[in-house]
């Protein structure tokens, strides 16, 4: 994406008094892709209201919208989709440019891998360094070819195959981008496409294909392990969805209101879907005061309202089986250990370093930057806690363009003695454009 604004904005976060009030944060992101991709392939207009507006899913609509799908947000911030059909989609005049977003780039490769066009993607410096042979390894098996730069790296282009070939491919890695970049490409393809997950990842592609219309059932084995199976050559059907606030967002103001003395918040409409929820079960471990009040189904997705009391916290030692469920979250968790009772041991956690930065070491630097004892692991760290003391702040913090290092960072400053600095705020406009409103109202800062 054109950043709006070419020079860094950093920015220091200071001690807060205690935080209060309730504040809603901007949709799913996870949901706000895929319900603009599959909008796109039904034929009819569907309306998604509650969508992300952040740079990572408007790349997503831009890239939509380049294949022909006709996508408009009305004036009361409904968003309204007329698709092309599965198969419809048309060539892309110029290079897709998918920005920061890993998300919109595997899945599109999925869509496009079915489809008989030839696309080239293009993205920022962060996503320019992320694997992508983890989707051109199964879609190639599907008959798609690709050109990438060394290392399975963007810039590439791709050629869809018509008719391309099903797949039964069990995932290497726990990944909900793979698992839904063949899914998409499956959607296009005769025959039954299948997907074995032996660890679960965030559940929405499935659920979503389903609410389109879609054929796919998923069969859960007795050690866990889903077979998802979807009938190909599908037709969509248009839908009315409404987005739930981003548990991933959520995880911000959750973990401030716990650590900052005296708070009291309540977090309104939070999707609480089991597969996006294992940091309010880590952080309740932790003994954080997290109640579910209001629990209710939306759209097909669990939702509650949070209300966070600040809590004094006791390290904790992870299941790794655990991290899927949480795995964007890792950064602010690691926040919360920074602050808790005792030395916290995470492990497992080797995605992490393939993530907007390499959230292992770049969270384990920006830690010690402010005073907290830390060791890098290969795929984990142990984060000695502050045991409720303010922690020594200090900074700037190195953000590599990772959203989510700045927003950690930023609830970390709210409990310094010397406030975080954080070298560019930038970058939370890819998946919170509202994080610092969102603060002020809770009367984080000025
Ligand atoms: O499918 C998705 O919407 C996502 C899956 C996760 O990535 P991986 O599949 O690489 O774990 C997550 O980190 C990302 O923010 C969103
Ligand atoms: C990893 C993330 O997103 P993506 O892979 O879509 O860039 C994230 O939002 O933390």
């Amino acid at each position: 994406m054109t950043p709006t604004n070419d020079q860094p904005a950093p920015r220091t976060f200071t001690a807060a008094p205690p935080l209060s009030g309730e504040v809603a944060v901007p949709g799913d992101k996870s949901i706000s892709h895929r319900s603009l991709m599959l909008s796109a392939l039904a034929v009819g207009e569907s309306r998604v209201e509650g969508l992300l507006e952040g740079e990572d899913v408007l790349a997503t609509a831009a890239a939509m919208r380049a294949m022909g799908a006709d996508i408009e947000r009305d004036a009361d911030g409904v968003w309204h989709i007329h698709g092309v059909g599965v198969g419809g989609l048309l060539q892309p005049q110029t290079a897709l440019d998918m920005g920061n977003s890993g998300t919109s780039t595997r899945l599109l490769m999925g869509l496009l891998a079915s489809h008989d066009l030839t696309a080239t993607f293009v993205g920022d410096a962060s996503l320019s360094k992320r694997p992508m042979a983890r989707v051109t390894e199964p879609l190639s098996r599907m008959g798609a070819s690709f050109m990438t730069s060394p290392g399975d790296r963007l810039p590439l282009t791709m050629r869809g195959a018509c008719p391309a070939v099903p797949l039964d491919y069990r995932l290497p890695v726990a990944s909900a981008q793979v698992k839904s970049a063949v899914l998409l490409a499956g959607l296009n393809t005769p025959g039954i496409t299948r997907v074995v997950e032996p660890i679960a990842t965030r559940d929405h592609s499935e659920r979503m294909l389903k609410g389109f219309g879609a054929d796919l059932t998923v069969d859960i084995e007795g050690d866990g392990t889903r077979i998802i199976s979807l009938v190909g050559e599908a037709e969509l059907r248009p839908q009315q969805i409404i987005v739930p606030s981003d548990p991933s967002s959520a995880a911000f103001p959750m973990v401030a209101a716990l650590i900052v003395p005296g708070s009291r918040v309540t977090i309104a409409n939070v999707g609480l879907n089991a597969t996006r929820a294992g940091l309010i079960d880590l952080l309740r471990e932790m003994g954080g005061s997290i109640d579910v009040v209001n629990a209710r189904e939306v759209g097909g997705e669990p939702v509650g309202d949070l209300i966070v009391t600040a809590s004094s916290l006791k390290s904790v030692e992870p299941d790794p089986a655990r991290a899927p469920s949480m795995i964007d979250e890792y950064p602010v968790a690691f926040i919360a250990a920074a602050m808790a009772e005792g030395r916290s041991l995470f492990r497992g956690l080797e995605e992490l370093r393939v993530k907007e930065s390499d959230r292992i070491a770049t969270m384990a630097e920006g830690l010690r930057a402010i005073g907290v004892a830390v060791e890098e692991l290969e795929d984990g760290v142990v984060i000695e806690g502050s045991g409720g003391a303010p922690l020594a702040g200090g900074g700037p913090i190195a953000t590599k363009l990772d959203h989510r290092i700045a927003m950690s960072f930023a609830v970390a400053g709210l409990v310094s003695k010397n406030g975080v600095t954080i070298d560019d705020m930038r970058p939370v406009a890819t998946s919170f454009p509202t994080f610092l409103p969102l603060l002020q109202s809770l009367g984080a800062m000025e």
